[in-house]
């Protein structure tokens, strides 16, 4: 019989956190090994049972001294813990699941660093419906010719939300540039104000809307002459991420060091 995978929870008291404590309790072939938040935290010492998470576990705050005893950290917090965490997870051999968004150029290349240690699986959006959504937009990018079809993309989160556009925002944005087969940095148009003039044609257009206790909506819009078409997904519960993530983790403890995306995990990467 295999032993059951130990995870860290990173960022243990957030929003993530908590569902991730709840959810891995529930799921055959995961044990909850640490819940960890950053130093200086007044949840550490506590019982992570008042997180969700196992009696009798502590909130810890030493990220170095968990990862001794861990197979997998699943992290949604911030950017620069991400970044951090994933080069102790890359010494280690761990799998090191990356929900965390807001992530800048700089960031990115050094958490591709770190995948030649650690079998790392990074996504803005850990949800089936979204990746499944992500995989119909670039279908619907392709077939529609950027000289008929603009594409936009919306979004709307929650208040306390800190970065923008949302990391599923911009994958459906690379989706898009994918099957277009263009470069998304070179054609995105991320916020608009004043005189703009007309919108440049090829333009993926992104716009961001935050209020209230919003789980997660967005929207791509692909909008011709006459005719437009929406793809849409409303994610209502944070558990549809959580799921996500786990899976994520069982199924990166199989594979070689390297960057994965949730597509890798779920069977929807294109064949090359
Ligand atoms: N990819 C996906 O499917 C999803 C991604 N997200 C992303 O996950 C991230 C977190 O979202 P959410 O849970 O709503 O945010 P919260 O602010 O509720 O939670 C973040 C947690 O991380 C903690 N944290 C911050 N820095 C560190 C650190 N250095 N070490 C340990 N813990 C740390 C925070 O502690 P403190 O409060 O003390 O700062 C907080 O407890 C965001 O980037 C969000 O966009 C969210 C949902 C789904
Ligand atoms: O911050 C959130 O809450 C979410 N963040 C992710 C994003 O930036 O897209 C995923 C989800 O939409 C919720």
């Amino acid at each position: 019989m295999s032993e059951d995978l130990r995870l860290a929870i990173l960022g243990a008291g957030g929003r993530m956190g908590r569902t991730l404590l709840h959810l891995a309790g529930e799921t055959p072939g995961l044990r909850v090994a640490a819940a960890l938040e950053r130093e200086g935290s007044e949840l550490a010492g506590t019982d992570a049972a008042g997180l969700g998470g196992p009696p009798g576990l502590r909130v810890e705050t030493d990220a170095g001294a968990a990862l001794e005893r861990v197979d997998a950290v699943i992290d949604f917090t911030a950017p620069a813990a991400s970044v951090a965490i994933a080069a102790l997870a890359a010494r280690r051999g761990l799998v090191h699941v990356i929900g965390t968004t807001g992530c800048t150029p700089g960031d990115d290349a050094r958490i591709v660093e770190a995948a030649a240690g650690a079998r790392i699986v990074k996504s803005g959006n850990m949800s089936l419906g979204v990746n499944l959504l992500a995989v119909l937009l670039e279908e619907a990018a392709r077939a529609l010719p950027a000289e008929l079809f603009d594409i936009e993309i919306l979004e709307m989160h929650h208040r306390h939300k800190v970065d923008a556009p949302s990391g599923t925002a911009l994958l459906l944005g690379q989706a898009a540039a994918q099957g277009r087969g263009v470069d998304l940095d070179g054609t995105s148009v991320r916020v608009r104000d004043g005189h703009t003039g007309a919108r440049p044609q090829g333009a993926i257009g992104f716009a961001t809307l935050r209020g209230g206790s919003v789980v997660g909506e967005h929207a791509a819009i692909l909008a011709g002459e006459g005719e437009r078409i929406e793809l849409t997904h409303r994610a209502e519960d944070r558990a549809i991420f959580a799921r996500g993530a786990l899976r994520a983790a069982t199924w990166a403890a199989s594979q070689p060091p390297g960057l994965y995306s949730m597509r890798d995990v779920l069977g929807l990467a294109r064949p090359a």
